[in-house]
């Protein structure tokens, strides 16, 4: 049974002790100078280098290897490179997973940090900027936080920037840091594995610019590679060592979560009650013991909803419920019991660092996945008619129709949220009018936000919908509001694992990967055809821009479908490595009853067997399936 815990938990309300500006640790004075000092040589040097990445540092160059470092970077430097996950940093944080050994250790963590300070400090000379640089970190409950945290700060601290800590924070607030006039940080860091399990950890990056893409990253733990190295055979192998860094304790959730406030009071404008325009509402909250409680009590609550109900709002870094994900079934169908237990008019469901959503509505509809991303839509295209909307390739084709049959185009791109978020950019910028970036996983984007992906913004979205339609004596629920989605009559998910090293795992990924696609493209496999890639297409999707590398990790994928002699179209399949695990992921979606089971059947003779990537992938969830 699902706790219920309506107080709010302690480490997200404003802490007493962490005023604004407050300083928590002084450093001793010549640890400083000599700080300052270094800094100032590894500008320098950077600026006369050869050898600076260019994704990282936009054309700049950056403090050059020691020579022979760089090339013996080898198999250690591996360790810090395999932690990039696309736009993100991802690792093992602690013991407990088979197979997978720690490997986002504090020395990592540090050296990513530097690293990043290091690129920062660059890319704010390049903008004009120089003197301080003021960075961020914020983090989720999990155990591994504080001690790789302390880690995160020396790794700033020795790259020169200033430190503030916020403490349990949520992804979008990290972000809003760099905005909001009080704190205006250069940067932020998010520390968070998102609903990854409690035994991982990672890193989100951020300028006032947005999040970083992922040739940034990649330039940075490439950086981090050598540095990891080189400190590893300094310190003989040990961990992280030195003087703790100074570092600041903010309070910048609560401002953010009057930020949020302030945004549904101005756009409902309650004629009657304009502080309290939630008043006579229920809307429950279940956060997964992740980051997302403050929404009730900062943000609800003060608004005037009722939020009896709400469910596992204390943070709780092993997250003994379920893992905070709009997309996970048990999140789901506790919080639409809670919202029918309570009658409530809206349920909210968040995943741990708060970049991701799903609702509820009042008749215990779940709104994740397309859902989700045609209820934004629907209200995005009253908002800004035609308005073109990016989705990952994984949308079915009645999202397709839904966004048509408003007048909106439908943009199917890439999966992995920066690249339904890059796309959108790039669109606005060739001057495609675009609104809506948001992937099937509950990531959504709004060109009104920032460009950011904010899971608390699109729930913001919904309220405000929800109490206009009151105002407006509009009968049902938010959910009446996407009645003519029609669903596909099957839709399956199935993981191969990539056996063997995992150091092979990404090249042996893109190996079957791309071997599907060469069946195609040389005629073996009857009836599947690859679906057109292009830049912008609404009807057929498209699956890899032709303009763009694929030099990510997540950028080799394709979706093809499927015309049976006699059963005409039975659906698509979706292939492509998963971003954070040595897998290959498969989506299937069918219009026909028994579709997926024949595409699966299909795929598993004539591509997978007939191919021999039965040797290092492994089927079975595919002979399950098909059997
Ligand atoms: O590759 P998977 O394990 O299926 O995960 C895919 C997901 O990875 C991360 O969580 C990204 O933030 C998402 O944008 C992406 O959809």
């Amino acid at each position: 049974m699902a706790t219920t815990i309506t107080s709010p938990a302690v480490t997200l309300r404003p802490c007493k002790n962490s005023a604004w500006g407050s300083v928590i640790r002084l450093p001793p004075r010549p640890w400083r100078r000599t700080f300052c000092r270094r800094q100032r040589q590894v500008v320098k040097a950077g600026a006369n280098s050869s050898r600076g990445p260019k994704a990282a540092t936009g054309g700049r160059r950056l403090e050059t290897p020691p020579s022979g470092v760089a090339a013996a970077t080898g198999e250690e430097g591996d360790t810090i490179r395999r932690l990039q996950n696309g736009p993100d940093v991802r690792g093992v944080a602690l013991e407990g997973e088979t197979g997978r050994p720690v490997d986002l250790t504090p020395l990592a963590v540090e050296v990513i940090a530097e690293s990043f300070g290091e690129w920062l400090r660059v890319e704010l000379q390049l903008d004009g900027g120089g003197g301080e640089v003021r960075v961020s970190v914020g983090r989720d409950p999990r155990l591994s936080g504080p001690r790789l945290s302390a880690a995160l700060f020396a790794g700033l601290a020795r790259a020169g920037c200033s430190v503030f800590d916020m403490g349990l924070a949520t992804t979008p607030a990290c972000f809003m840091s760099t905005i909001l006039p009080r704190f205006s940080y250069d940067a932020s860091i998010m520390m968070t594995a998102s609903h990854l399990p409690y035994t991982r950890n990672g890193l989100k990056f951020f300028t006032k610019r947005g999040g970083l893409t992922s040739g940034q990253v990649e330039g940075i733990c490439d950086r981090a590679a050598w540095r990891y190295v080189a400190r590893k055979m300094a310190l003989g192998g040990g961990g992280v060592r030195g003087t703790p860094p100074v570092v600041m304790r903010v309070d910048v959730m609560s401002a953010y979560a009057q930020h949020l406030r302030d945004i549904i009071k101005q756009r409902v404008a309650h004629p009657t009650h304009y502080d309290t325009p939630l008043k006579g509402f229920k809307v429950l909250v279940n956060a997964g013991n992740g980051c997302a409680g403050f929404f009730t009590w900062d943000v609800l609550e003060k608004l005037g909803a009722d939020t009896m109900g709400s469910l596992h709002l204390e943070p709780d870094g092993r997250f003994p419920n379920h893992m905070p994900n709009p997309e996970d079934p048990t999140a789901m169908s506790l919080t639409r019991g809670a919202v029918l237990d309570h009658g409530a008019d809206l349920g909210v469901v968040f995943d741990t660092d708060v970049d991701r959503s799903g609702v509820v509505d009042a008749t215990g509809a779940a709104i994740n996945g397309d859902r989700l991303i045609a209820l934004i839509s629907a209200i995005a295209l009253d908002e800004h008619p035609g308005t073109a909307v990016v989705t990952d390739a994984r949308t079915s084709d009645g999202l397709t129709r839904f966004i048509e049959a408003r007048g909106g185009r439908h943009c199917l791109y890439r999966v992995g949220y920066r690249n339904v978020i890059d796309k959108g950019v790039q669109l606005n910028a060739d001057g495609v009018e675009t609104h809506v970036m948001m992937e099937t996983s509950g990531h959504g984007a709004l060109k009104e936000n920032y460009f950011l992906d904010d899971g608390a913004y699109v729930v913001v979205k919904i309220i405000i919908e929800m109490v206009r339609m009151r105002l407006a004596g509009l009968e049902g629920s938010v959910g009446s509001l996407i009645m003519d989605l029609e669903e596909p009559a099957e839709s399956v998910l199935l993981r191969m694992n990539i056996l063997g090293e995992p150091k092979y795992a990404k090249q042996r990924g893109t190996q079957a990967v791309e071997t599907l696609k060469n069946y195609i493209q040389e005629g073996r496999l009857n009836g599947w055809a690859l679906d057109d890639c292009g830049d912008f297409s609404v009807s057929q999707g498209c699956l890899v821009d032709t303009s763009d590398h694929p030099i990510d990790v997540d950028a080799y994928m394709y979706r093809a479908k499927f015309v049976d002699e006699f059963k005409g179209k039975l659906g698509w399949v979706h292939i492509r490595q998963s971003v954070h695990n040595p897998n290959i992921a498969l989506n299937m979606q069918s219009s026909i009853p028994g579709g997926c089971k024949s595409m699966a059947s299909d795929l598993l003779d004539r591509y997978l067997l007939a191919s021999g990537l039965n040797d290092f992938v492994d089927i079975s969830e595919v002979q399950k399936f098909v059997n």
